[in-house]
């Protein structure tokens, strides 16, 4: 039968990943009339947007969860799906911890979400300059800009050192880092964060940091409700046996001939083209035959997933709602780094939700399910008091230690592999195509990038096939 070993199943399109940029792509290619498959090697779609179930029933998002302005991509597929938002809890104060000190802040001063430390002062004046430097930027191509090479050259940690000189300054630096990219400032190319703000736009809004890191005005504006895998689940559902679960794509063949060979676990499909739609460092997990061009084989070996992991704790009630306190939190110390209300629109429970970015990510991973809540359940109790101690459920999802992810939220560039390797995102390479939040120009690294790119991918081999 069609797709039995021996005999691929033929159509137009395979796409390979059921994340978000793959199921937009095949969502795309079915309206333009074109046979396609999607090959997803997890027993569920959505990839990164993971809808976590707790112990109690409740399903939270253990991957992707906000959106916000700009975002136009991710907005007309939730509203083509019939899936709604509401805003993300922001009424009160942020918790921020630094140098063993608890304090509080309203975020709706003149600095927005950044917490009052001190050097505030040194800090803005370095983001204007740095918002400057990314104003220069082509979204998506950021190694056309002029001082690419030079931007190219140095980490983030290296240009933040050199232009500020307060330590206030320097730890909201790599807080920043930390929190939209779950690396050290260390590991990452000055160049790629500048493009990084310059894609946090859209073609009418040039991208900027505010928009990055801000709850109200940003990224961080919207949940999904029911939870963001309602996307991805509704599209899957409406893709039908098109999408195919638990089929791990081993293996593409080129023979110079007119269709590609694509092997899974499952069944072979073969196609006039391919779409291989996930981050550049999980395309590695697959045999490409004959080897890929130099330059993508050298991208891919170079642009390594952050680390991170959710810990989500579930509560009688948002107890910190009635200490004036909107959830969110940014510490320097204990084993979560930032946290949020996830708790669902009608507060009806109160979820809190960790993040455990880079470091602290490493050092859970091992750990006892007893040992990861015991050090996740300390950092809400010291940023939200003694109730934090005793939730009635918890979950938690370690990317790295997911071997279809291998780490998140996006993949990252180290200094050198955007001006010597960046134009391999996205070239395709004879029959194959690429998608992937990493190739998108506007929000790389977000569903959005996500969904933008999976358009794009379609748009490229729609009348091709
Ligand atoms: C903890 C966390 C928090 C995040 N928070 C946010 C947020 O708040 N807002 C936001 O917009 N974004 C957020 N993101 C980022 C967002 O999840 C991603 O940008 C987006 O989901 C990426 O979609 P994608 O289709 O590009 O890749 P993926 O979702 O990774 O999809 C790739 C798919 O390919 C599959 N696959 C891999 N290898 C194979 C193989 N060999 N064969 C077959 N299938 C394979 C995978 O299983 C996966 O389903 C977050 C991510 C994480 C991890």
């Amino acid at each position: 039968a069609p797709g039995d070993p021996g005999e691929p199943l033929e159509v137009d399109v395979c796409v390979v990943g059921g994340g978000l940029s793959g199921l937009t792509a095949a969502r795309d290619l079915v309206a333009a009339g074109k046979s396609v498959v999607v090959l997803e090697g997890r027993d569920r779609a959505g990839g990164r947007v993971y809808g976590m179930t707790l112990g109690d029933g409740t399903v939270t998002e253990g991957g992707a969860e906000f959106i916000g302005p700009t975002q136009d991509r991710i907005a007309a597929l939730a509203q083509s799906l019939g899936v709604q938002t509401f805003p993300t809890y922001n009424t009160g104060k942020n918790v921020y911890y630094r140098s063993n000190k608890r304090s509080t802040y309203a975020t709706d001063g003149l600095l927005g979400a950044v917490p009052p430390d001190w050097g505030v002062v040194d800090l803005e004046l370095a983001m204007t300059t740095l918002s400057g430097m990314a104003a220069t930027i082509t979204p998506g191509r950021p190694w056309t800009a002029a001082k690419a090479e030079e931007w190219d050259s140095q980490t983030f940690h290296t240009w933040s050192r050199l232009n500020t000189v307060s330590a206030g300054a320097r730890f909201l630096f790599d807080a920043f880092i930390s929190s939209t990219l779950s690396v050290r400032s260390k590991e990452v190319s000055l160049l790629y964060v500048l493009n990084y703000i310059a894609s946090a736009g859209n073609a009418a809004n040039a991208g900027n940091i505010d928009r990055l890191i801000n709850t109200a005005g940003g990224g961080q504006e919207l949940r999904i409700t029911g939870g963001s895998q309602e996307i991805p689940l509704r599209l899957a559902a409406q893709l039908g046996d098109r999408v195919k679960l638990n089929t791990r794509v081993r293996r593409i063949t080129l023979d110079g001939g007119p269709r590609a060979l694509v092997e899974s676990d499952a069944l072979q499909v073969s196609a006039k083209r391919v779409i291989v739609a996930m981050s550049p460092q999980q395309t590695a997990s697959i045999e490409f035959r004959p080897g890929l061009p130099a330059s993508r084989a050298q991208l891919i070996q170079r642009f390594p997933m952050g680390s991170v992991a959710k810990f989500v704790a579930v509560y009688p009630t948002p107890f910190w709602r009635a200490d004036g306190l909107t959830g969110q939190a940014v510490a320097d110390s204990g084993a979560i780094d930032a946290t949020f209300d996830n708790s669902p629109a009608d507060g009806s429970r109160g979820l809190l939700m960790g993040f455990v970015n880079q470091t602290n990510m490493r050092r859970l991973h091992g750990k006892s399910d007893a040992e990861i809540a015991t050090a996740c359940l300390a950092s809400f109790v010291k940023l939200f008091g003694a109730q934090a101690a005793a939730p009635s459920h918890y979950a938690y999802h370690l990317w790295d230690a997911d071997p279809f992810s291998g780490g998140g939220p996006t993949g990252i560039a180290a200094p050198g592999v955007l001006t010597e390797f960046g134009e391999a995102l996205r070239a395709p390479h004879a029959l194959i195509h690429w998608a992937g939040t990493e190739t998108a120009d506007f929000w790389t690294g977000y569903m959005d990038g996500a969904v933008r790119s999976g358009e794009r991918a379609a748009s490229e081999v729609v009348a091709l096939v």
